[in-house]
């Protein structure tokens, strides 16, 4: 049986949560800073799905080895979605102020119930073979009128979890993970991970 999973990140953050579910099944986590060797994969697909494939089959081509990749986004109704695959560079170029100003400013006059939102993600997880396990999560708050919160990164300052009464911003990073959109992918995976593994 494989011992090792390449998570296609160089995001610390994401690296922590998934090192500690696959510790637990005595699988060694590696990440993109072990191979610094092999360029970016562009994210040219038009889902999330395509995406995380793109990554997940990209990688394990030059590394030879499972990889997990992700890719997740806000997607707000009254934007019709957006900015979906486009969140991390909504506003021109990975910069998460220019991000929420953007979305603030096109969500300006909507009304708080008209302001429902969700977090997605959704990760692939690919074999040397071509065989893929695939998980989905998600989170659903609504986005406020001003950012509160220092917490996390992108849109966490805008994203209002009511069961909580905070923000994204507003929770520590292990309160976030239990209620996320990656936790609950994550969680989605494992379920059926043994099965996939064996
Ligand atoms: O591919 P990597 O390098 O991991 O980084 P990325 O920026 O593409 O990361 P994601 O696909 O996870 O997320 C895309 C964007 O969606 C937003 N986003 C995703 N998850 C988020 C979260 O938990 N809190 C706030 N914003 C988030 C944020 O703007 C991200 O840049
Ligand atoms: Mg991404």
């Amino acid at each position: 049986m494989e011992k090792t999973i390449v998570i296609a990140t160089k995001n610390e953050g994401k690296l922590r949560e998934f090192k500690e579910v696959f510790a637990k099944k005595g699988i060694d986590v590696k990440s993109l800073k072990d191979f610094p060797e092999h360029s970016e994969i562009a994210e040219t697909g038009l889902t999330f799905e395509e995406n995380a494939r793109l990554k997940a089959e990209g990688y394990a081509e030059v590394t030879g080895l499972s990889v997990l990749a992700d890719d997740s986004g806000l997607q707000i109704d009254a934007l019709h979605g957006r900015p979906g695959i486009f969140s991390a560079r909504y506003a021109g170029n990975h910069d998460d102020a220019a991000n929420n100003a953007k979305v603030l400013m096109e969500m300006g006059g909507i009304p708080d119930e008209k302001r429902t939102a969700n977090f997605h993600t959704t990760l692939v997880l690919r074999k040397p073979d071509g065989q893929e396990l695939i998980g989905n999560g998600d989170v659903h708050g609504r986005i406020l009128g001003v950012p509160r919160g220092n917490n996390g990164f992108g849109y966490d300052p805008l994203f209002y979890l009511p069961e909580k009464g905070k923000t994204f911003a507003e929770l520590t990073s292990d309160e976030k993970n239990q209620v996320s959109h990656r936790g609950r992918a994550i969680e989605d995976l494992m379920e059926r991970f043994d099965e996939f593994w064996k």
